[in-house]
């Protein structure tokens, strides 16, 4: 399927410069000034273009592609957000370089619209424009790597809304994609977006070994006692539910919405004790397999790639410099409470990756067969990027 979730693009029939255009209104963190054109002589003529359209256009931008035309094929089908025009060519080969991309531009577009007929979808096109949406089936063979855009310094500014498009081609695939990782380092930034993009189910199972945790504090369980363990769990129900207000998944302990109190050091102080007891793991890895028997799930945690799924299709490590996770991790909890010192911060993340690493039973470690992602130096839209990209090449 490709389908825009909230505007269809148009797609400019003009004669050259090639256009496409991308909601503005949709990304708005999206300035005209955040785009890097590869030379401002290529910019006149299809920003006065756009502007002069203003009745259509007034909420679409124009981007140039910077960099080597050659690449354009390979993100050309994908991204129909891009400008792939470049004006700095000189001589008589440049010339025909440029009319075969006039041509395979002219080309794709008018696929494009057979594919929408073909599939009786309304075909909305003027002479200048055409509209594209409904169930387009792009070629499958299509590969996109991500690291290319980021080459051409695009991702850095920019979210792709047709990046998801493209991969809902495939949508009707559902894999497991399981984040790993050190304590603090994005995993749960990383798999909320994901699953948003996908439009797949997160799990966040650290929440249920701290959930687990407040109420063995709460109700004074004494956890160093197997039988105690055991007549507690025995009382535990934990649920996640959709919190329509901000999209998000939440925990619910015994029908209480713990998703907040869950994150405060009190319990981070003991979540990893508590997580290292045998019956706790299985209690909580039998629930987590039950979520994912349907596919279509981030779940990220410790053990997800080397326990809990095994198989899944797509396996992320997760690594971070210590000094950088600290200062996440400090920043996030310094906003609730300002009473929290950095040293404390520190020494929890510490311990909490010494235990959850050095544990018998599931430690956290590095699935064989895991994508390493070391986001130390990389922003949070660069690490979605990323992986968007290993996801496309598994769907
Ligand atoms: N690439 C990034 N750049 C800057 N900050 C980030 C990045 N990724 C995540 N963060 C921030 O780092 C903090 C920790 O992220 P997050 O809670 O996702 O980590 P986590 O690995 O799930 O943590 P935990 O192991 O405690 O569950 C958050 O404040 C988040 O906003
Ligand atoms: N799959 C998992 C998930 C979490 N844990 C433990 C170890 C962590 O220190 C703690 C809290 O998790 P976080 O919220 O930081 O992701 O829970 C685990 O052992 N296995």
């Amino acid at each position: 399927m490709f389908c825009f979730l909230d505007e269809a693009p148009v797609i400019f029939r003009d004669a050259t410069p090639l256009i496409m255009g991308m909601d503005t209104t949709k990304n708005p963190m999206l300035t005209e000034n955040q785009v890097t054109y590869s030379s401002e002589s290529t910019l006149s003529s299809p920003t006065t273009l756009l502007r002069r359209r203003a009745s259509l256009l007034d909420r679409f931008l124009v981007f140039c592609l910077p960099g080597n035309l050659q690449d354009l094929p390979a993100i050309f089908d994908a991204h129909f957000v891009l400008v792939l025009y470049k004006k700095n060519m000189n001589g008589k080969e440049s010339e025909i370089e440029k009319l075969k991309w006039v041509q395979k531009f002219y080309t794709r577009i008018f696929e494009l619209e057979n594919e929408q007929k073909r599939h009786s979808l309304p075909v909305a096109s003027s002479p200048d424009a055409l509209l594209i949406s409904g169930a387009i089936a792009l070629p499958s063979s299509l590969k996109i790597d991500p690291l290319k855009l980021l080459s051409f310094g695009l991702t850095n500014s920019l979210r792709i809304p047709a990046f998801s498009a493209f991969l809902q081609c495939n949508m009707d695939k559902k894999i497991i994609i399981t984040i790993d990782g050190w304590s603090s380092c994005g995993k749960s930034t990383l798999a909320k977006q994901l699953a948003r993009e996908l439009g797949y189910v997160y799990i966040d199972s650290g929440a249920m070994y701290r959930s687990i945790t407040l109420y063995f504090l709460r109700n004074h369980v004494d956890w160093t006692n197997p039988e105690a363990v055991h007549e507690a769990l025995g009382h535990i129900k934990l649920q996640f539910h959709a919190n329509h207000k901000n999209g998000q998944s939440e925990i619910f302990l015994n029908d209480e919405n713990v998703e907040y109190v869950i994150r405060d050091l009190v319990v981070a102080e003991k979540v990893s004790e508590v997580a290292a007891i045998r019956e706790v793991r299985e209690y909580a890895v039998k629930q987590q397999q039950e979520m994912g028997r349907k596919k279509g799930i981030v779940m990220d945690g410790r053990d997800i790639g080397t326990v809990v799924f095994p198989d899944a299709e797509l396996k992320i490590f997760m690594t971070a410099d210590n000094a950088i996770r600290v200062q996440r991790r400090f920043k996030e909890l310094y906003e609730k409470n300002p009473n929290v010192t950095i040293e404390e911060v520190r020494a929890n993340l510490e311990m909490r990756d010494y235990i959850d690493s050095h544990r018998e039973v599931s430690p956290l470690r590095q699935a064989e067969d895991a994508l390493v992602l070391d986001n130390s130096h990389l922003t949070i839209r660069q690490q979605l990027d990323i992986a968007l990209g290993w996801v496309k090449e598994r769907l």
